[in-house]
């Protein structure tokens, strides 16, 4: 079924770099908070500063993470630990929660000011799953996912949303943690075993590698094929389109 096995019949997708052209958005907002910190940090403790890889360190400790736990897991790397302290916390404060809410305005003010595009591919893929009638299903660490849905224009191209703010709300485990995806097959009445997983994270993969998935499908934007592998994905490819018999086609 459209590049995969023929005993998938339900579609979950990741969103940040999976569906939308956000990843980059999202990684250049942490370096931009993550460096104010160490700068200040390095000023205070007379130690060198040493900035934020957007990659590796985005790879390994935030990117497809819940906010609280990308914060928390990459200064954890720095031996850094911070109280939680309190969602009320002004942007910046030395808390968990205070440097969260500055890398949340940083994302929302470049999504301000930029827009979303969603991958062209990635519309044409879920068009044609809607087409055929097949369920499809978001699941995303973040709190903003419904508003980047519909800033992209492709809120109505799924029937199921699991987010930051159901995790949230419903005590689910964050990535790579399993139980976001379980909620959201759960929602489609659907197997584990017969829904496939779309991810561009490695936190991501082992979640669904976790959940018992038919199919993980690693989506290899920035050449990381091998770790894609490595953390459970089953196939790797670079765009939704090459799954797709005639590629793309008419995207929007
Ligand atoms: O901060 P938000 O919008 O709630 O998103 C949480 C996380 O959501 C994931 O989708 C992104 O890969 C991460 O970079 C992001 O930090």
């Amino acid at each position: 079924m459209l590049g995969l096995p023929d005993d998938i019949h339900a579609f979950l997708f990741d969103l940040d770099g999976v569906l939308t052209q956000t990843a980059t958005v999202h990684a250049a907002a942490w370096k931009d908070m993550f460096d104010t910190f160490l700068r200040a940090e390095a000023d205070r403790t007379g130690a060198p500063f040493v900035p934020f890889d957007p990659v590796a360190d985005y790879d390994e400790y935030v990117d497809g993470r819940p906010r609280l736990d990308g914060t928390r897991g990459f200064l954890e790397s720095r031996g850094i630990h911070l109280p939680e302290g309190d969602e009320q916390d002004a942007p910046g404060t030395r808390t968990l929660q205070g440097l969260s809410r500055a890398k949340n305005d940083t994302v929302l003010q470049m999504i301000r000011e930029q827009g979303v595009e969603p991958y062209p591919g990635s519309v044409a893929y879920l068009r044609r799953l809607r087409d055929l009638g097949l369920p499809r299903a978001v699941v995303s660490s973040s709190a903003n996912c419904r508003d980047v849905l519909r800033a992209a224009r492709i809120d109505d191209l799924v029937d199921v949303v699991v987010d930051g703010i159901t995790a949230h709300r419903d005590h689910l485990a964050g990535k790579p943690a399993p139980d976001t995806y379980l909620a959201a097959a759960r929602e489609l009445g659907t197997a584990p075993e017969h829904a496939a997983v779309f991810e561009d994270a490695l936190a991501g993969v082992a979640s669904g590698r976790a959940g018992g998935f038919g199919t993980v499908v690693g989506i290899d934007r920035v050449g990381q094929a091998e770790e894609l592998r490595a953390h459970g994905a089953d196939l790797v490819v670079g765009d939704l389109a090459d799954l797709l018999p005639d590629g793309p086609g008419e995207a929007r």
